[in-house]
């Protein structure tokens, strides 16, 4: 579903590329944590497949797109097949939830009735029935970020990408919010949660990305946050097995 063959990407000539030569492949279905320290290329990996920006070198495939060929007019068809919510929730604060909900289908041009329809549906599979008639500031933090889900998700994407969507909540609410995103994964959306998050990773177990300085240094199914010491290496003076 997203494929990166030896992916480069350098914002300016003079400086380290924020992301250099980087091989991955998540398949469709898939669920993963990408992990590593502010600057390692999280946010550039996740910008470089929604083609906010460009590779420097090297091919990059999302949902069936070689995204070096896609003529710049087929970008918002890319965008349809790729939800994505962030952090800072960036809902309208002057709408209700389901307005907010209704807006993400106005703009596609989804017809009134369908829209009807398709929002009491969405706002069930992230457990927001009851408060479809609220705004942003009426909501707690985890609330206003099961929005964000849902509004990322009304268009029936393949992928939905979230940057930090646990960064501005609680441990609780934090894992809340990743059994939703859990939830979704499992209706066969791919997944992929770039994070700081060492609870969550350990708690929830999934497939772990991991970059440093821009470099690819682990790709692990069912990992953790720290990487386990290979077996045979030395671990606070215990042999690890
Ligand atoms: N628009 C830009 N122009 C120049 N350099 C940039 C730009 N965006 C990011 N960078 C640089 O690229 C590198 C990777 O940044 P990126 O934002 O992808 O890291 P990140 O892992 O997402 O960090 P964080 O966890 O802090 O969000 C950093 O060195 C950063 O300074």
């Amino acid at each position: 579903m997203i494929t990166f063959e030896n992916v480069t990407k350098r914002y300016t000539v003079s400086t380290d590329p924020a992301l250099a030569d980087v091989s991955i492949d998540v398949g469709r279905g898939d669920f993963a944590f990408l992990i590593g320290t502010s600057g390692s290329g999280k946010s550039t990996m996740l910008q470089l497949m929604t083609r906010q920006i460009t590779a420097s070198r090297g091919a990059i495939l999302v949902a069936g797109r070689d995204l070096r060929t896609l003529p710049d007019r087929h970008v918002p068809q890319l965008r349809r097949d790729i939800g994505v919510v962030f952090q800072d929730f960036r809902l309208l604060e002057n709408k209700t939830v389901t307005q907010n909900v209704a807006f993400a289908l106005q703009v596609l041009g989804t017809k009134r009735h369908r829209i009807k329809q398709m929002v009491p549906e969405i706002l069930e599979l992230v457990s927001l029935d009851g408060l479809a008639k609220r705004r942003p500031h009426e909501l707690s933090g985890g609330e206003q970020q099961r929005v964000a889900i849902a509004r990322a998700m009304v268009k029936k994407p393949q992928i939905l990408l979230a940057d930090e969507p646990t960064g501005n909540l609680d441990p609780d609410t934090s894992t809340e919010i990743v059994k939703v995103l859990e939830r979704i994964n499992k209706t066969g959306t791919t997944v992929v949660v770039a994070t700081h998050d060492e609870r969550i990773v350990d708690l929830f177990r999934k497939r772990v990305i991991e970059l440093h300085n821009g470099k690819l240094v682990r790709d692990e199914q069912l990992g953790s946050y720290i990487a386990e010491p290979e077996p045979g290496v030395r671990r606070r003076g215990r042999l690890v097995n």
